[in-house]
């Protein structure tokens, strides 16, 4: 039977040389389809969760069990980024960079490559001419959208989206943000969406988790974390947001 969870984190510890405990017995689990959410003040430790939970930095102690399903073909967790720019290739057009990934994986015929760019860069809502042009020609919240683009060309199961609308002006930032709920709709996808905005992950979230100088001080559904929150910082969050006072400004 398929596994309920996608991603199991038990007692996860991160420590960097001059900076002990970054992440300090971090546990929760993704649930397969759902999207958890992961706020916290600048410095916490998210993106360092993040990293974690793609072998991109050791961590020291605790266990990261991702869970593939027998149809995703083993493909990896893939992460968007706040600032796309720097994660696209700027002497490439976007159509070789969103092939990429297809030719890393191998055993896929060019026609069939570029009809899957094709597909991905419509479902993104930019257009096949998109293909032919390079990053440095791209608006913010279009980079964004290729950034997503090549995150999903191979289908992962799971995207962790590392503040992906935080540098976007709140106009673009709500059209990533249908965006991303149409992709995790359309694919299938469970989604770690980190923030720092309350309101943008009271639109986007399932759940969400609370961090706290490295660790999860609270977690629940958006409903119960929002308008019950337990634990001190989550209402002091909450109240520095002005979500506290009035509900009515959420969403
Ligand atoms: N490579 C590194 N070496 C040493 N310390 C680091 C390194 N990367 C991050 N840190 C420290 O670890 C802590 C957590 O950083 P992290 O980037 O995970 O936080 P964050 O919550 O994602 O912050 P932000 O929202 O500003 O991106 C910070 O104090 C940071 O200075």
């Amino acid at each position: 039977m398929e596994n309920k969870n996608i991603l199991v984190v038990s007692g996860l510890s991160v420590s960097y040389k001059k900076h002990v405990h970054v992440l300090d017995h971090v546990s929760f689990e993704i649930e397969r389809g759902e999207i958890l959410g992961l706020v916290g003040e600048s410095g916490c430790g998210k993106s360092t969760l993040a990293k974690a939970i793609l072998s991109m930095i050791k961590h020291e102690s605790g266990e990261i069990t991702f869970d593939v399903s027998a149809d995703s073909k083993g493909i990896r967790p893939q992460m968007v980024f706040q600032d796309p720019y720097s994660s696209l290739n700027p002497v490439k057009k976007v159509g070789w960079i969103l092939e990429e990934p297809l030719k890393l994986k191998g055993g896929i015929t060019k026609a069939k490559r570029l009809e899957k760019v094709s597909e991905m860069l419509n479902r993104v809502g930019l257009g096949d001419a998109y293909a032919d042009r390079y990053p440095r020609q791209l608006s913010g919240g279009q980079r964004q959208r290729v950034a997503l683009a090549g995150a999903l060309i191979l289908e992962p199961e799971l995207l962790i989206a590392d503040e992906p609308v935080s540098a976007l002006d709140v106009t673009i930032q709500a059209q990533i943000i249908e965006l991303l709920l149409k992709l995790h709709r359309d694919m299938n996808l469970s989604v770690l969406f980190i923030s720092h905005d309350l309101r943008v992950v009271y639109q986007m979230c399932d759940r969400v988790m609370i961090m706290k100088k490295g660790e999860i001080v609270e977690k629940g559904t958006v409903q119960e974390v929002y308008f019950a929150p337990k634990h001190e910082y989550t209402k002091t969050l909450l109240e520095a947001a002005g979500i506290s006072e009035d509900k009515s400004l959420i969403g």
